[in-house]
């Protein structure tokens, strides 16, 4: 086991942020170094996290200073589009930290790695820049990779989402009066994570987001025309040859309900379903969209890039 290693957090106030500080603190080889965010500037962290048994306090530090603390990692759980100066500022002091960014904002960048481990493990050769997948974007791949090779023409995906998926800047689909009792569909062409997806598994993805009165975990359907008739007991053999070894990965005959997956680290794929001809074939795919599709994803990079076994830390039912 490697020495303890330390680990900032910036952007810990957010959904995402306090989900790290509860994984990272309670992680044997991580200490953590700091943990940044202008609102709750000299608060303690126990004060919010009630599970971070430590007496650090969050601070408002500006990005040129982030270098200051010589921390071996760090993670951004900013908004899209404010990663660039924390990673100018890391290295200001010379230091290389291991950088994961929760963001999209390098997960279409050829020099940083696209940490999806179930998926993209195999192509980590020691990148210290790591992007973390969208929350909708890891549920789809999973649904799509086993059979990825008899997929013809674009995969439709119908998503929910819990609201906390929409961060804690107020908008509707984080507004609980305008959601209750509703499911409220936006961005139904060209979300970034149908992109993501779309640039990953090389296969046109047309994805429908939807988001839903509770607070936390994601489904998605997604409808894959086939080029060749199958059978429903080779689609299961598929599934289970390649996440059956996975200590993150559930498949299941019956379809994964969302109420299943809030609060656990994992993801649960199955309810597979053929139609008549054998060449439409229905995945249901479901996740926490704050641990499996944000903070445990980046635990598991963190673990990766920084010697440790991939799910350290990292409560496994
Ligand atoms: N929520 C989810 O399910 C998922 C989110 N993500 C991604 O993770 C990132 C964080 O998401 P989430 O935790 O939901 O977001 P939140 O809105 O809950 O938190 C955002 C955090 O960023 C800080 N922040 C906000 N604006 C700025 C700014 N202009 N400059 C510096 N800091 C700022 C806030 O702290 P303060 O204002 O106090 O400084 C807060 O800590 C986003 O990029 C999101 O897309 C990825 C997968 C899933
Ligand atoms: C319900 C809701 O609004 N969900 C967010 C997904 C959060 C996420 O993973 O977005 P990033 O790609 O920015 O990291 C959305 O659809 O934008």
């Amino acid at each position: 086991m490697p020495d303890t290693r330390t680990v900032g957090i910036v952007g810990a106030r957010g959904h995402t942020g306090a989900e790290l500080i509860r994984l990272v603190a309670a992680h044997p080889g991580f200490e953590l170094a700091f943990v940044s965010s202008r609102e709750l500037d000299g608060q303690p962290v126990s004060a919010h996290v009630p599970e971070y048994p430590g007496s650090l306090r969050y601070a408002n530090i500006a990005h040129e200073e982030l270098g200051d603390f010589g921390v071996d990692a760090c993670v951004l759980a900013l908004p899209n589009g404010k990663s660039d100066a924390c990673i100018a500022g890391l290295g200001a002091r010379g230091g290389e930290p291991v950088i994961v960014d929760l963001s999209a904002d390098h997960r279409f960048d050829d020099d940083w790695y696209y940490g999806l481990p179930e998926l993209t493990r195999d192509r980590y050769v020691g990148q210290e820049h790591i992007a973390n997948p969208g929350c909708y974007a890891s549920a789809m791949q999973f649904a799509i990779a086993p059979v990825r090779d008899l997929v013809e023409g674009p995969v439709q995906c119908f998503g929910v989402s819990g609201y906390s998926g929409a961060g804690t800047t107020p908008s509707d689909r984080n507004d609980v009066d305008k959601l209750r009792d509703n499911l409220m569909p936006y961005a139904l062409v060209d979300h970034l994570h149908e992109r993501e997806v779309s640039r990953q598994s090389g296969l046109a993805v047309e994805f429908m987001p939807h988001v839903a009165p509770h607070f936390r975990g994601l489904t998605v359907t997604a409808n894959l025309h086939l080029r060749e008739p199958t059978t429903l007991d080779a689609v299961r053999a598929r599934y289970a040859d390649r996440y059956g070894d996975e200590p993150l990965l559930r498949v299941d005959d019956n379809a994964p309900w969302v109420s299943r997956i809030a609060g656990r680290h994992g993801a649960e794929v199955g309810g597979f379903t053929l139609s008549n001809d054998g060449r439409r074939l229905v995945v249901v795919a479901t996740l926490d969209n704050l641990l499996k599709g944000a903070a445990t994803q980046a635990m598991q990079n963190l673990n990766l890039a920084l010697g440790f076994p991939e799910t350290e830390g990292i409560p496994v039912e």
